[in-house]
């Protein structure tokens, strides 16, 4: 399997703004993404990043593009992502055109990883990082609730959750205990800051 970390910094800073949205699993990055994506659907120069995962397509969850081990290597062996990382067993990929797009000054907002964000903020030096914090005991919850990982797979996420707080010093953090409109709101308005010149 090919090193997942290993891409170098680009050699000059990309324009534009690349938000990473970083958090435990279960704490509702997908979710406020989905609802940011919603309330800003009239404006085309906000991209959504699309990620490829080596999840099948049926697992559920965000609308990404499902590849298998050996088609994760070609993407990377055809030059198809911008920047690739591995976590929890998963191959994740953000695809080549997030550069153009980035590269005109527009605004992209993206699921990331906290064990990424080091190497997501070298090859993306201006990116914005918005943390998602969660109250550990509605983690639990939500991630049993969710019911797409199996026990075992749900405690090796809040073994995770705990172990990488200090990866990442966000730009803003979001507060997702409550309800999620509140906290999709203000990644709303943040996203809304990032696009005024
Ligand atoms: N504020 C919220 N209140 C109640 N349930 C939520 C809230 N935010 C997310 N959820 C639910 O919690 C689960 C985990 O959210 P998800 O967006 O999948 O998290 P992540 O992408 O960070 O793993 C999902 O089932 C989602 O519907
Ligand atoms: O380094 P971490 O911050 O722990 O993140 C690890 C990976 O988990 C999340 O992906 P995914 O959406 O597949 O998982 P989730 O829905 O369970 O968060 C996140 O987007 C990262 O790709």
């Amino acid at each position: 399997m090919a090193n997942a970390l290993d891409r170098q910094p680009a050699a000059a800073p990309v324009p534009g703004r690349l938000i990473v949205v970083l958090g435990p699993s279960g704490s509702g990055k997908d979710t406020l993404i989905g609802l940011a994506r919603a309330a800003l659907a009239d404006r085309p120069e906000v991209m959504f990043v699309r990620r490829a995962i080596t999840r099948p397509a049926e697992a559920g969850g965000e609308d990404h593009l499902a590849l298998s081990d050996a088609e994760f290597d070609a993407c990377i062996d055809e030059g198809r992502f911008a920047l690739t990382w591995a976590a929890n067993g998963l191959r994740y990929g953000l695809p080549r055109d997030l550069e153009a797009h980035l590269a005109q000054g527009r605004v992209a907002v993206v699921n990331g990883s906290r064990g990424a964000w080091r190497v997501i903020r070298d090859v993306f030096p201006g990116a914005l990082a918005v943390g998602i914090s969660i109250e550990p005991g509605i983690l639990a919850h939500r991630l049993a609730a969710r019911g797409r990982e199996s026990a075992t797979e749900i405690a090796a996420r809040l073994v995770r959750a705990s172990a990488l707080t200090d990866e990442v010093e966000a730009d803003l953090v979001i507060d997702n205990s409550g309800p999620a409109e509140i906290a999709g709101d203000r990644l709303v308005a943040y996203i809304r800051e990032a696009l005024a010149p």
